[in-house]
Parts: structure tokens; sequence; C-alpha cells
């Protein structure tokens, strides 16, 4: 085998992005494609308290102890200006002028249960609206970024995805992976 550089972790077995989400799963597909080999499980993680940072890194390790592997997790939480960064209701909101708020995602990379956690955050500002466009993912209807005079859900898929919190955070993601070139001790597989 050739030498390198630096070794590169050996992973026991493909990441497994873990999620009760249907909805993140089909847009964190949609948004690798083929860049990072994955397989994902529903588990409902506990809803934990916290800074995002720290809620993300204990999800991991939660979720990296069930898997007995390496997992990514994602947490989103759509924070209002208003209310000094903190996620709150949307009623809430109405009696504030400031209007203006933003999507933000941290994903967790686990690389096995003992591990410490790496974050990766991605952020979209905009601003709360009255709702509009199909209800089907979360405050979707409700944000629209800066920019754009659709909301997320009257956006077309591929736009969302283009932009958003998600994506943003997984090209952080994509490139740590392209950096620390990963080997896995069983052929990667990707599920679909
Ligand atoms: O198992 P996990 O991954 O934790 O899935 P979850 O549905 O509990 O997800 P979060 O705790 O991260 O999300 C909090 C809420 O935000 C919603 N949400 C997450 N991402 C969103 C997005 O891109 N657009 C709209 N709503 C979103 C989601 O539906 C939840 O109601
Ligand atoms: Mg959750």
């Amino acid at each position: 085998m050739a030498a390198t550089v630096r070794a590169a972790a050996a992973l026991s077995q493909p990441v497994t992005f873990v999620t009760g989400n249907a909805k993140k799963l089909e847009e964190v597909r949609a948004i690798l494609g083929n860049s990072i080999p994955f397989r994902s499980l529903k588990i409902d993680l506990p809803e934990l308290q916290g800074e995002p940072e720290d809620i993300s890194k204990e999800k991991a390790r939660l979720a990296a102890k069930e898997v007995s592997g390496p997992v990514l997790v994602e947490d989103t939480c759509l924070c209002f200006n208003a209310l000094k960064g903190l996620p709150g209701l949307n009623n809430l909101l109405m009696a504030y002028e400031d209007k203006s708020a933003y999507a933000l995602c941290v994903f967790s990379l686990a690389l096995g249960p003992n591990a410490d956690p790496i974050t990766f955050l991605g952020k979209t500002p905009g601003k709360i609206v009255p709702s509009r466009g199909p209800n089907d993912f979360g405050w979707d209807p409700i944000f629209q970024p800066d920019g754009y005079d659709q909301t997320y859900a009257e956006m077309p898929k591929e736009e969302k995805n283009n932009i958003s919190h998600r994506s943003r955070a997984l090209a952080l993601v994509k490139s740590h992976f392209a950096e620390a070139k990963y080997t896995f001790e069983t052929e990667p597989s990707i599920q679909q």
C-alpha cells in the first residue's frame, strides 16, 4: 500500500445518519447525492435542551452508542432575532415589530461511541411571514429567506436545497469528508 502523509481514520462501517424525520432525510439525500457513503436509521432521539451545538453533540454521542459506529445527526431551529436568537413560537413573535429570523442547522459527526463529536453549522437569514405554500415540512411555509419573495415551502425543492441552512451545513460536512479521506473497514454501501 502506498504511504500516506497523514493516516486517515478507519471507520468500522459507513456513517449512519440518525433521524426520526423523513423530510430531513429526503433533503439530506438530495443534497449529498453520492458524495458521502451513508445509510440512514430512524430512531427518535430525545429532544435535549441547551445551546444548539451542545444539543447536537450530545445527540451524536447517544446515537453513536445506539449504532456502535460512526453517526451523523442534525438539529435545526428557527431562531428569532426579536427573541435574541431563541427558537420560539410564531405567535409570540406577533408582538414584535422585528420579524427577522434565521434558520440554523447543526450537524454533528461522531466517529464512534467514544469519539468527541465534530460540529458543522449552516445558517440562512430571513423573516417570518404569514403562512404560504404547502404545509408538509415544519415551518417552511412561514420562513422567507432574504433576497427571495417565496417562502421555503413555495420554492422548488432544488432551490431550497441550494440556499438552505441544511445545504450550507452539509457543504462543510462534505469538505470535512474530502479532507479527512476516511477509510471503511467494511465496504461502503449507499442505501437508498
Ligand atoms: O429526529 P430528528 O432529526 O431530531 O428530527 P426532528 O423532527 O425532531 O427535528 P429537529 O428536532 O431538528 O427539528 C425541530 C423542528 O423543526 C422542523 N424542521 C427541521 N428542519 C426543517 C426545515 O428545513 N424546514 C422546516 N422545518 C424544519 C422539524 O419538522 C421539527 O418540527
Ligand atoms: Mg429532534
